[in-house]
């Protein structure tokens, strides 16, 4: 290094940021720098006889230290055809389907095949003469004897012809020779062979005349398996696609003079396609990539179901997984559902939801979830949820609560098992389902309270429900699953939207660890139809394809669409194809099961209440019981109020009324134990509690949270007038 190097690192090593780099001009040339400590400070670094400061030099030794086990990535020993079972299955099943349909399909066609053979025996004993005639005569050394004649060149000439009437003498003696033996021996087979034998030998000899006598065109068996490989994916042809995108960073990379694109890892096979991991050039990102998903099925030639383009967050930034499937993901046949013959499943346990692009299995364990399911209309929503009610229902201990708010009874085939079930947006619907809530948040406190004595006594050590504390059906913490379809109903309802809100925002917080799991599904994922307090807390999101990145974020989280997650991408087709994100997982793209349709449905949902009467959980709407009359009381809280709050006090502390309205109905009101509660019930019909100045028991004047009757009295009087009106 020399005294000027060492200065420039000196003056910069104390201030990193103090390095200066001169960026080309749009008219190709260096940045003139204005102002001049940047002169100074660019004369500095610009200097092209010492090494660039950014990189230091690889000297041995100066890189940091890294174990075997960080450098090296272990290759399977095993291909996973033979390491899954899945996959061994499934190779299997595809190897004895290809012996058999070949079999049966050659076995029909085999007296069109004699027929071609017969007829080509003709043509191929001619064929055979010939070219045993062109053998004896020397045939293939005709055209240089000929050209030795034209050049008139008589000694290579000669040579040849004698070279020619040696080998015709020799291989005349070998044919005659042959023939002998061959007329030998069809005579000595006659005699020794028995029938069966003889008719095998003229039954291959007619097989190879008609063979030899088949055009080159036309051979005598058709195929019984068309090919249809997807053509290798190439760094060439990835390279290609990628220059088509109209992506500046990537188009400046692959010009002429440019950095190219890196390939991290050899292209190799996945599954049933082609993966690509991708380095993009600085400044792209696989969100770009993402974005024209269409444009580089175009570059690839590939229909835009087998184009799967996805970050990889696990590397950097600018990585990009392109997995190139040989087959439509919405076309191509998914393995067969395990969970179709209806057998028992543990909601504890993973279960398989739908497949990835791969045609591998992606699990779901729906204990300790909630989750939001969005997409635009007519996507597969429905389907995706009825599907995990349906694997709820075969848990026979999980008590179901279905609601189908669009009316069209889509979750009827559950009505079998549900323990309530309702249909459409009807007032009595909105109500019964209101009071069912209701009991759901109290169940929640049941179960919270219940939780925490057993964690006291020692029962409880992850203060949730476990599958034992399950099990026991003396403590009543089985799984409870929630099942709403257009949940935005409930949440624009007018009247009752902020509790129905209030009370899912606490299902879906609370519910997860003490056994309850809301699952949402809405046509229209916006603030309004997924609320903030619940999209932020749901853990599980399936979103099947959306118009706009705040729908995306909406339904997989804040940021998903800036980090290359686009639910956008999916097209009009992909049915049931949708980014399923899980707590803490990357996400996948899944395909929910397809044909899991109303009567497929019925079928599994029979097959879940018969589970259900051996274990003797039939509950509720599936044996016919309505709910308690009670339990579909109306909420008459301002009545309430009214009726105990006399005309005489204008203003009442909460603490007072409380215990006046758990006198009233004990069963209505016997939760409220503070002033808040009160507070926030009151809230739901959009009247709001305040400072209230009045007198203790001792006599002393204080200020607390209360209520305003005259509040009270207006908004009953105005919903009396609407009631009225309508
Ligand atoms: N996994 C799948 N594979 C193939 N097709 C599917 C799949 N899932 C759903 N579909 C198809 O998608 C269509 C729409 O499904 P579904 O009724 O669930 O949509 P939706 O999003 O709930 O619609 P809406 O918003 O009108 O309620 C159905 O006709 C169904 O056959």
């Amino acid at each position: 290094m020399t005294d000027h190097t060492h200065h420039v690192h000196t003056e910069t090593a104390d201030a990193e940021h103090a390095r200066v780099y001169a960026f080309p001009t749009a008219t190709g040339g260096q940045a003139e720098p204005t102002d001049p400590s940047e002169v100074l400070e660019a004369e500095l670094v610009d200097d092209t006889t010492t090494p660039s400061p950014v990189d230091q030099p690889d000297t041995p030794g100066t890189e940091p230290a890294r174990s075997a086990s960080e450098s090296v990535a272990w290759r399977p020993v095993l291909p996973t055809w033979l390491s899954d079972r899945e996959e061994f299955r499934e190779a299997t099943r595809w190897a004895l389907a290809y012996v058999g349909h070949s079999a049966a399909y050659h076995a029909v066609r085999c007296p069109v095949y004699v027929a071609r053979v017969l007829a080509r025996v003709p043509h191929g004993s001619w064929r055979l003469l010939q070219g045993l005639v062109r053998w004896v005569t020397d045939a293939e050394g005709r055209p240089v004897r000929h050209a030795a004649a034209r050049r008139e060149d008589a000694s290579e000439y000669l040579k040849l012809a004698t070279q020619r009437d040696g080998r015709v003498r020799a291989r005349s003696v070998v044919a005659c020779g042959l023939s002998v033996a061959g007329v030998a021996a069809v005579l000595t087979g006659h005699a020794l062979l028995p029938a069966l034998a003889e008719w095998a030998v003229v039954a291959t000899a007619v097989a190879g005349l008609g063979w030899l006598g088949a055009p080159a065109d036309q051979p005598v068996v058709s195929r019984a398996v068309e090919s249809t490989k997807a053509p290798k994916l190439t760094s060439n042809i990835v390279e290609t696609a990628l220059a088509s995108l109209g992506i500046s960073q990537i188009n400046q990379a692959l010009a002429k003079g440019g950095s190219g694109i890196g390939f991290p890892k050899p292209i190799s096979r996945d599954g049933k396609g082609w993966r690509a991991d991708v380095d993009l050039p600085p400044g792209a990102t696989p969100g770009d990539v993402l974005e024209r998903r269409g444009k580089l099925a175009s570059g690839l030639r590939r229909p835009v179901g087998c184009v799967w383009p996805e970050s990889d967050p696990s590397e950097h930034a600018g990585r990009l997984v392109l997995w190139v499937g040989d087959k439509d993901m919405r076309k191509a046949k998914q393995p067969t559902w395990p969970l179709r013959n209806g057998s028992a499943v543990d909601l504890f346990q993973p279960q398989p939801f739908g497949t990835n692009q791969r045609g591998r299995w992606v699990d779901l364990t729906l204990m300790f979830v909630s989750v939001a399911i969005g997409s635009i209309p007519r996507m597969g929503k429905t389907f995706a949820l009825r599907e995990l009610l349906l694997i709820a229902a075969l848990d026979p201990r999980a008590e179901l609560h279905t609601y189908d708010l669009k009316g069209t009874g889509d979750l009827d085939p559950l009505e079998k098992v549900t323990h309530r079930h309702g249909v459409g947006d009807e007032p009595e619907e909105i109500e019964a389902a209101l009071t069912d809530m209701r009991g759901l948040r109290d169940e929640l406190r049941r179960r919270a309270r219940l939780i925490r004595d057993l964690a006291k006594k020692g029962q409880c050590p992850e203060n949730k429900v476990t599958p034992e504390l399950a099990n026991k059906t003396s403590l009543g913490l089985h799984p409870i699953v929630i099942g709403v379809d257009e949940c935005q109903v409930w949440f624009e309802h007018d009247q009752h939207g902020d509790e129905l809100e209030d009370i899912c925002t606490d299902l879906v917080k609370r519910g997860p660890a003490l056994g309850i799991v809301l699952i949402l599904a809405t046509q229209r994922p916006d603030a309004k139809s997924l609320p903030t307090g619940i999209s932020a807390n749901v853990s599980t999101r399936f979103c099947l394809k959306v118009q706009g990145q705040t729908e995306n974020d909406m339904v997989l989280g804040t940021s998903k669409y800036k980090q290359g997650v686009r639910a956008t991408t999916f097209a009009w087709e992909d049915k049931g194809i949708g980014y399923l994100v899980g707590e803490g997982a990357d996400a996948d793209i899944v395909r929910t099961v397809a044909g899991l349709d109303g009567p497929t449905s019925e079928k599994i949902a029979a097959h879940a209440r018969t589970l259900r009467h051996h274990a003797g959980t039939l509950s509720g709407h599936a044996i016919g019981q309505a709910p308690e009359p009670d339990e579909t009381r109306r909420d008459t809280l301002l009545e309430d109020i009214l009726t105990v709050v006399p005309e005489t006090e204008k203003k009442v502390w909460n603490e007072r009324v409380i215990p006046r309205l758990v006198e009233l109905r004990p069963e209505a009101y016997g939760t409220y134990s503070k002033a808040e509660d009160l507070t926030a019930a009151l809230k739901r019909h959009d009247i709001h509690t305040g400072q209230v100045w009045g007198t203790t028991d001792d006599g002393k004047g204080a200020s607390r949270i209360g209520i305003t009757r005259a509040d009270i009295a207006k908004t009953v009087a105005q919903r009396n007038r609407r009631g009225e009106a309508s």
